[in-house]
């Protein structure tokens, strides 16, 4: 037999014993209930994949319960969790016992780099060490004029269009409304955000439609995970069969369509960092061609993390290449997360014209006390925090449409997750703990865990903003007791030592957008709107049924809200 075939031979019978090394200790989780898979192969993985966000979540916890067992591709194992107490043992009680799956973080490495998001134990210890500081609540207020700034530029370029008709997509009504679509602006206008704030970097996609960075990642998530074919659903269902290190050089060198997106992507990102961070000790060279410092300052992420990294001696420090990976992190992980979220709450305000006029009310009585342009930044942060229905509304939004619907974690060793709310077993058992074998792939579902009925009561599919308002409402921390994630009891930004960095920065960049947005515009439905896909494709993007080739979408009606 020639070498290549003994290898492959080789590989072929590792894989036999792994799958059936994996099967056997899987199959102790065979007495929790869950769906038929669709086929051997397939398990349940194509309903996950091709589905819409949270579809069959939601069905499943209707049927199963909040801990569920589904299968993979080749008859393994997994579980899906939307139970809060076990959510707070994985993240919160017994987090140092929980990691990312290898193959997964071998994704991240190939998208973002030797980074915070790839880095596991004690790496992700010393990369997060260093990167805290610059994400502090001070930082993220001092962005605030910023945030201002670009919202300015994204009314003034909507007010533009609705004068002159002139959106390119549009469909025209009469001239005036317009029909915009709001991901191709409010994704440009974030990722100017994140530029200028995090490295003090003009990016220009807001004005310039043709800026590099902002064509490089438009549409990548999409173009690169959404709609996955049969074969596609395979690979990504057994992918964990493969040692990382193979995964890593198949996601370099295969020839696929999303997977050369993604590294050209890479490539136009690696080439904006490098000019960002030099070789002498990691300091970036200030290259801000496009117009200066700007609205930021002189403050940024990446200065602050400079000065954080020369303060720690030899081992604990970031070596370049790590520093060069958490500025594309950054830039990937803090644009398109909040840009979607945004639209998700003008979608839900435009499907709920009652609750868009009473925020538009608040906005506005806000407004005459002089709010929106408060100098100093606390009493703007305070003034705003006590707006009651307005965030009320930005926390519904980010409760039923969690951008990181997903994420997925496995046990270091066997554990006992603890349940808020036994499960009946397919022996008919009552269970309130669940055995999990070492090495479990587990889906932490966010999207399930928000619409957990038992956590936020019968009407949980509903955006319902009250629902913060009444104090007895069981989402919160006190009639549960448990608290679970980093911001009002949901799992949005994660929690616990992997939660979002940038979670304050996010905040308050959708408490800008919002506040701005709704007080100038009008927002209602078009027809293609009401068939609009939750899409997954890491980070959850709005799409229009039947129009993937389109990309993000979400056409809604704009008009300029008149004024009393
Ligand atoms: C609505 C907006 C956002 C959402 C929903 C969001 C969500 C998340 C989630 C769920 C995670 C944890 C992922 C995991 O453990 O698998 C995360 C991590 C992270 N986020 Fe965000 N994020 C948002 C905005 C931002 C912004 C604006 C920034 C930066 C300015 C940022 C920077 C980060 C970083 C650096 C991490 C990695 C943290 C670590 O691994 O320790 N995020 N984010």
């Amino acid at each position: 037999m020639s070498i290549p075939y003994a290898a492959l031979a080789c590989a072929a019978l590792l894989c036999v014993y792994i799958l059936h090394r994996r099967r056997s200790r899987s199959s102790l989780l065979a007495d929790i209930r869950g769906p038929n898979a669709e086929s051997f192969l397939l398990g349940n993985y194509r309903q996950i994949r091709q589905g819409q966000v949270g579809e069959v979540d939601f069905e499943w916890q209707e049927r199963y319960g909040a801990v569920l067992r589904f299968k993979a591709p080749l008859g393994e194992d997994r579980l899906m969790i939307c139970d809060p107490k076990a959510i707070q043992h994985i993240f919160q009680t017994n987090f140092t016992n929980y990691t990312q799956p290898p193959q997964d973080r071998e994704v991240l490495r190939t998208l973002l780099g030797p980074g915070i998001a790839w880095a596991d134990a004690d790496t992700h210890r010393r990369h997060r060490k260093v990167m805290s500081p610059a994400f502090g609540v001070a930082q993220a207020k001092s962005l605030i004029p910023l945030f201002r700034a670009t919202a300015e530029s994204l009314t003034s370029k909507w007010r533009t269009i609705l004068i002159s008709g002139d959106e390119e997509d549009a469909l025209h009504e009469d001239i005036y409304p317009v029909v915009i679509n709001l991901p191709k602006w409010i994704n440009r206008a974030s990722l100017d955000i994140i530029g200028e704030a995090a490295f003090g970097y003009d990016i220009g996609a807001l004005d310039d439609l043709e800026s590099e960075l902002g064509k490089a990642y438009e549409n990548m998530t999409i173009e690169a995970f959404a709609l996955p074919n049969t074969a596609a659903v395979l690979a990504q269902g057994c992918m964990h069969l493969l040692p990382p290190p193979v995964v890593r050089f198949l996601f370099d060198h295969i020839p696929n369509r999303g997977l050369e997106r993604l590294r050209s992507v890479k490539k136009v990102v690696n080439g904006v960092a490098r000019s960002l961070v030099t070789e002498e000790r990691g300091v970036h060279s200030l290259d801000r061609t496009r117009g200066g410092m700007g609205k930021a300052k002189g403050f940024d992420l990446l200065t602050l993390l400079i000065n954080a990294n020369s303060s720690h001696n030899g081992s604990s420090k970031l070596s370049r290449e790590e520093m060069l990976a958490q500025v594309c992190t950054v830039l990937f992980a803090g644009h398109d997360t909040t840009a979607a979220t945004l639209c998700f709450a003008l979608y839900e305000l435009a499907k709920d014209q009652r609750a868009q006029q009473r925020l538009r009310d608040e906005i506005r009585a806000a407004r005459a006390r002089g709010v929106r342009d408060l100098e100093d930044k606390d009493k703007w942060v305070n003034e705003i925090d006590n707006l009651p229905y307005f965030n009320s509304v930005i926390k519904e939004v980010l409760r039923l449409h969690p951008v990181g619907y997903h994420m997925n974690r496995q046990p270091r060793t066997d554990d006992v997750i603890p349940l808020h709310k036994p499960i009946v077993t397919s022996k008919g058992e009552q269970i309130s703990d669940v055995f999990v074998p070492a090495g479990t792939k587990m889906i932490i579902s966010v999207a399930g865990y928000h619409r957990n009925k038992d956590v936020w009561g019968p009407d949980a599919h509903a955006f319902k903003p009250e629902r913060w308002l009444d104090a007895s409402f069981p989402g919160l921390n006190n009639k549960t007791g448990l608290t679970v994630g980093m911001y009002s009891n949901l799992m949005t930004f994660s929690g616990g030592f992997r939660s979002c960095l940038g979670w304050r920065i996010a905040l308050f960049e959708l408490q800008t957008f919002l506040f701005d947005l709704i007080d100038q515009f009008h927002f209602s439905l078009t027809k293609d709107a009401t068939r609009l896909r939750r899409e997954p494709c890491l980070v959850m993007a709005p799409m229009v049924e039947g129009q993937s080739g389109k990309g993000a979408q979400l056409p809604l009606q704009v008009s300029i809200a008149p004024r009393d």
